[in-house]
C-alpha cells in the first residue's frame, strides 16, 4: 500500500486526478480495448471530478473509450431523485465529459430482481476483463463502497443494509431527516474491489482520521473494510493532513520517505505491473536520501526491512 499525504483536500484531489489522467493516457484505450474505471460518489471525490472535467476541457484527457462501473446505489430511491447516485454521477461528472452513456454502468436499485441485478453487474465487469483502476472514498467507520463493518471480506456485488452511522452521515443529503435516508443499497463487494488491478482511495478531514488509522496501522479486519487494501498488490490511499491526525509520526515519516524514494527513482510514472517487477533491480545505494533519512537511520526505523536495506537489494515497491 502507498500512502500519499498532501497539505489540503484540493491538493489530494488534484494528485489523484493527475494520476488517473496519466494512467488512462498511458493505457491508450480504444473502443475494442477500453479503460475500465471504478468510481465512487460522496463529497470526497468531488474535487477529483472537478479536476478531471477541467483536464477534459483542456483536451488533456478523453473519456470516449473509458467504461465506468460505480460502486453502489441506494435501493428504492427513484433514479431521477437528486440524491440517487445515478443523478450524482451525471450532475458532477458524466454530463461534463465525452463519455458515451452506454459505457456508464450504475447499479439499478429499482431493478425487479435485485439479486439478478448484482449478478449481472459482476458478470459484466468480468466480461470486460476486470476493472483497471477502482477509485473509492471511505466512510467514517472505515467502510469502502457500502461494505459496512462486518461485511465479508470475500463479498461480491450484493444487497446490503446500511449501518446506523452511515445513515446518520448521509442524512445531510436528505435535509438531515434520518427517516428519508434509504436503509438498503446495492454495492460492489470487498472482493470485487480487491479484484481491480489497482485501487486508489481518497480521504480528507479529521472525521476520516480514525478510519485511516485503523486501515493503515491496524490489522486486516471486516470491522474496517478499507483495511482489505493491505492485501492488495497495488493500492494507494491519498489523504490530506487532517486525515493523518490519528496516525503515528513514525507511520507518516515512513510513508513520506517511501514516496520520496519513488519520486527520486522516477518510478511514479511507471504503470503498476512494471513497477511491481522493478523491486529487485533498484539499489538503495543509488538513492540520495535527504535530511535525517540515511540508509542506516532508515533501516533502524523500519526494523523488519533492515535485511533488504543492508543487502542493497530493493526498496520502493517492496515496501509499499
Ligand atoms: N457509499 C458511499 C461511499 O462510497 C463513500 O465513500 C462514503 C463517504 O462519503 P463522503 O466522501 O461524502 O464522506 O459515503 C457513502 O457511504
Amino acid at each position: 500500500m502507498r500512502l500519499i499525504i498532501r497539505d489540503t483536500q484540493e491538493q489530494a484531489a488534484q494528485y489523484i486526478a493527475d494520476y488517473i489522467i496519466k494512467r488512462i493516457n498511458a493505457f491508450a484505450p480504444t473502443a475494442e480495448r477500453p479503460f475500465v474505471l471504478g468510481l465512487p460518489t460522496g463529497s470526497s471525490p468531488l474535487g477529483i471530478y472537478k479536476s478531471l472535467i477541467e483536464a477534459y476541457n483542456q483536451s488533456k484527457i478523453s473519456f470516449q473509450n473509458v467504461v465506468t462501473f460505480n460502486m453502489d446505489e441506494y435501493v428504492g430511491l427513484p433514479r431521477d431523485h437528486p440524491e440517487s447516485y445515478h443523478s450524482f454521477m451525471f450532475a458532477n461528472f458524466f454530463s461534463h465529459v465525452d463519455i458515451d452513456s452506454k459505457n456508464v454502468n450504475i447499479l439499478n436499485g429499482n431493478a425487479p430482481n435485485l439479486r439478478e441485478e448484482c449478478l449481472s453487474y459482476e458478470a459484466k465487469i468480468k466480461a470486460l476483463g476486470g476493472i483497471e483502476l477502482f477509485l473509492g472514498g471511505v466512510g467514517s467507520d472505515g467502510h469502502i463502497a457500502f461494505n459496512e463493518p462486518g461485511s465479508s471480506l470475500a463479498s461480491r456485488t450484493r444487497i446490503k443494509s446500511l449501518a446506523h452511522e452511515t445513515i446518520v452521515a448521509n442524512a445531510r443529503f436528505f435535509g438531515n431527516d434520518l427517516s428519508l435516508v434509504p436503509r438498503m443499497a446495492l454495492t460492489v463487494g470487498v472482493q470485487t474491489i480487491m479484484d481491480a488491478r489497482e485501487v486508489v482511495i481518497i480521504a480528507s478531514g479529521t472525521a476520516k482520521a480514525p478510519a485511516i488509522q485503523q486501515a493503515i496501522e491496524g490489522g486486516v479486519s471486516h470491522l474496517c473494510t478499507l483495511s482489505c487494501l493491505q492485501l492488495h498488490p497495488c493500492s494507494m490511499v491519498v489523504v490530506d493532513e487532517d486525515a493523518t491526525m490519528e496516525l503515528k509520526v513514525k507511520t507518516v515519516k515512513y510513508f513520506t520517505s517511501v514516496e520520496r524514494t519513488i519520486l527520486q527513482q522516477g518510478l511514479d510514472d511507471e504503470p503498476p505491473k512494471k513497477r511491481a517487477n522493478l523491486s529487485l533491480d533498484t539499489k538503495i545505494s543509488k538513492v540520495p536520501l535527504e535530511g535525517d533519512l540515511t540508509p542506516d537511520s532508515m533501516s533502524s526505523r523500519i526494523g523488519e526491512h533492515k535485511f533488504f536495506v543492508h543487502r542493497s537489494a530493493t526498496i520502493p515497491f517492496a515496501l509499499t
